[in-house]
């Protein structure tokens, strides 16, 4: 019988590719989203690309009766996925009180079903946002957290920190915590990709909607950074390379290879880019010109940050596979395909 995972925020942009790569790697799927930040036809669309159509519940995790009724109806679920959360670092600024609700509630309602019905194996999204601006470059699992920029990167560093602390006072738990760099690109079928909600915040999905004449210029922010190019660096994954690192650190938690109860991993592809960078590598591997203009540095941003990926690269022989340029030509195949969906 295949093994189940509860894939919570699975219609999501890392979540439904992930779920790709379960259902392709032989996992039954139960995904949990309260489509605040996602569309119901994601399920179709995982589907056409895998043959199945995941088992779907729709509510918010942060309610917690309604999650205690879930898990009291599925009896059983190996592991969990937790992608949910509400993920715009502008929007937390703004309304801290709601990022600190939604992500840390959810937390705590999933673990203290996962004692009471005795799930055993998480898997949770954090990010490179934990570190902060570091002192040096490139970040491995060792280097110190930083104090959050944001509310929403904090929010990520009192999750862990509650893992941990769940995993600490509970032996048989196992939670494993992936920090992502940025995760950008789109499923090879351009079936599945990110969806933002109005205006983009993220430079890729700014960037393609600019190049597909949604928005007018790409702001460039800041070219006096220190760096070779003066534009800040980013460690840039290919979502379906991250994907792929869940379905590694699954198995890695139903297989007993853990190391610890509470294990945290790097995952990037180890290479820092620049803003200019991307530009050139968009341009070379579409044809498409990026209209462009440099602005002012973007308030909060740090300059640089990539990954040191050996722990992951070693611990879960895993590796990101992807090019540059093939990550960017599947965002514009995605961008592209957009045109063509009703949703
Ligand atoms: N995309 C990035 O750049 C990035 C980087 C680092 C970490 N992360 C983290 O990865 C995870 C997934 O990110 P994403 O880019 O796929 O985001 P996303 O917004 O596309 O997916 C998150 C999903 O969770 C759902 N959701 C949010 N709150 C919920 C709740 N209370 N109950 C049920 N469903 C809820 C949303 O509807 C959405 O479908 C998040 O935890 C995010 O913080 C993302
Ligand atoms: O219109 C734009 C948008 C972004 N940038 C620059 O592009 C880089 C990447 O920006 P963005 O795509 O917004 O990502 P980050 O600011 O690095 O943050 C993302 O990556 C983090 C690490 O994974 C996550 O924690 C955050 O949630 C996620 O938004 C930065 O140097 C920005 O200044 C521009 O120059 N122009």
């Amino acid at each position: 019988m295949n093994k189940k995972v509860l894939v919570t925020g699975g219609t999501g942009f890392i979540g439904s590719h992930t779920v790709v790569e379960l259902q392709n790697n032989g996992f039954d799927v139960v995904i949990v989203d309260n489509l605040s930040n996602s569309k119901v036809e994601v399920l179709d669309q995982i589907e056409k690309i895998t043959g199945t159509k995941p088992e779907f519940e729709c509510f918010d995790l942060t309610d917690r009766q309604k999650t205690r009724a879930f898990f009291e109806k599925q009896s059983n679920l190996e592991a969990i996925i937790h992608f949910a959360a509400s993920k715009a670092v502008g929007e937390s600024v703004e309304k801290p009180l709601m990022y600190y609700h939604n992500n840390l509630n959810s937390l705590m309602n999933l673990m203290e079903c996962m004692q009471e019905f005795e799930v055993k194996n998480l898997v949770f999204s954090s990010s490179c946002t934990v570190y902060g601006q570091p002192d040096q470059l490139p970040v491995t699992e060792q280097t110190p957290r930083k104090e959050a920029e944001s509310p929403y990167g904090n929010t990520k560093s009192i999750c862990e920190d509650i893992i941990r602390d769940v995993c600490k006072a509970n032996p048989s738990l196992k939670g494993i915590a992936l920090r992502y760099f940025n995760p950008i690109g789109a499923h090879e079928s351009a079936l599945i990709g990110e969806l933002p909600l109005g205006v983009p915040n993220n430079l890729i999905p700014f960037l393609t909607q600019t190049v597909a004449g949604i928005r007018k210029e790409l702001s460039v922010f800041g070219d006096d950074y220190n760096t070779p190019d003066g534009s800040a660096i980013r460690d840039y994954i290919h979502v379906v390379d991250l994907a792929k690192a869940h379905v590694v650190a699954i198995a890695r938690l139903l297989n007993d290879q853990n190391k610890t109860n509470c294990e945290f991993f790097n995952v990037g592809t180890g290479n820092g880019v620049s803003v200019l960078e991307i530009i050139n590598s968009f341009e070379r591997s579409t044809g498409e010109k990026v209209p462009h203009r440099i602005t002012d540095r973007r308030e909060g941003d740090i300059e640089q940050i990539y990954a040191d990926t050996t722990f992951a690269n070693e611990e879960l022989k895993w590796k990101a596979e992807s090019t540059l340029d093939e990550t960017l030509l599947s965002a514009w195949k995605w961008q592209e395909n957009l045109k063509t969906m009703e949703f």
